[in-house]
């Protein structure tokens, strides 16, 4: 199975945001970033739009529909009201709740399905209606249980989340025992049938080793770690080494 690549533009819609000026682009690095071979877009809008603006989405729905039909759309985000109504005008091909509060400065957690998973049920179910796959964004702590219990709400995939393991850049030991969490975790999820997607804080250097324990990894979210590498190699050389970090020949 091929690991897909979804270009995460939160960073450099930040980077944007720092003056009142429509540059750096996120159409146009979005662009460059497809053509170079990236599978897909990811955005994850937090309510304070600090980096990207909900205007952001109908341009980016516009680049795929346009330009690179075979693309996906990945929109992130807690599921208020607010961001269920925004995907269903959006209609990205996939999307994937987290449990942030607003108030959180990046994503640190995944559900607590035991807490949430009834809750979940119905929001699980209104996306799908409404045409999109549902990834939820799970812990990769290797706790069994709560993979069937993500299971039961009806998503497609889950989305693990790979913080503390990206945060072993400088410990490769810890790393190794995060990456066996993972591992188990994403054991569990595909023999239930649950697809894994897998984000934050990945690299080139953390991701060959993730995408040999975990084969069957369906897409990869980067942000971060992918703009830090474009400001130094340029978006297309950058994304040519992802893609290779994911095991694809390109
Ligand atoms: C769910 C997840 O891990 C990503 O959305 C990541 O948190 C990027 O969000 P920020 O760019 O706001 O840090
Ligand atoms: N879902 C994770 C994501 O989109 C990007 O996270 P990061 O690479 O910015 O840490």
């Amino acid at each position: 199975m091929t690991t897909t690549l979804s270009v995460n533009l939160n960073a450099v819609a930040m980077l944007r945001n720092r003056r009142d000026l429509p540059w750096p682009s996120v159409e146009a690095l979005g662009r460059i970033a497809l053509q170079a071979g990236a599978s897909g877009l990811t955005v994850h809008p937090r309510p304070d739009q600090r980096h990207i603006r909900f205007s952001d989405l109908p341009v980016l729905r516009a680049l795929i529909d346009d330009e690179f039909p075979d693309a996906e759309f990945n929109i992130e985000g807690y599921p208020s009201e607010d961001f269920l109504a925004l995907c269903e005008r959006i209609q990205p091909e996939q999307v994937t709740l987290v449990p942030d509060d607003p108030a959180q400065a990046t994503s640190d957690h995944g559900f607590d399905f035991r807490a949430t998973g009834e809750m979940l049920k119905p929001i699980v179910a209104r996306l799908k209606k409404g045409g999109m796959r549902v990834s939820l964004f799970a812990d990769g702590d290797g706790d069994v249980e709560a993979v069937a219990l993500a299971k039961a709400t009806g998503a497609d995939r889950i989305e693990l989340y790979t913080g503390p393991y990206g945060g072993c850049f400088d410990n490769p030991e810890r790393g190794i025992e995060f990456l066996e969490l993972l591992g188990r975790t994403a054991d569990a999820a595909l023999a239930h049938g649950l697809g894994v997607n897998a984000g934050h804080d990945l690299t080139v250097d953390n991701l060959p080793a993730l995408v040999k324990r975990i084969p069957a990894l369906a897409e990869v979210s980067i942000g971060h770690g992918l703009t830090a590498d474009a400001l130094e190699y340029g978006m297309a050389e950058t994304v040519r080494r992802f893609c290779r970090a994911c095991g694809q020949t390109i």
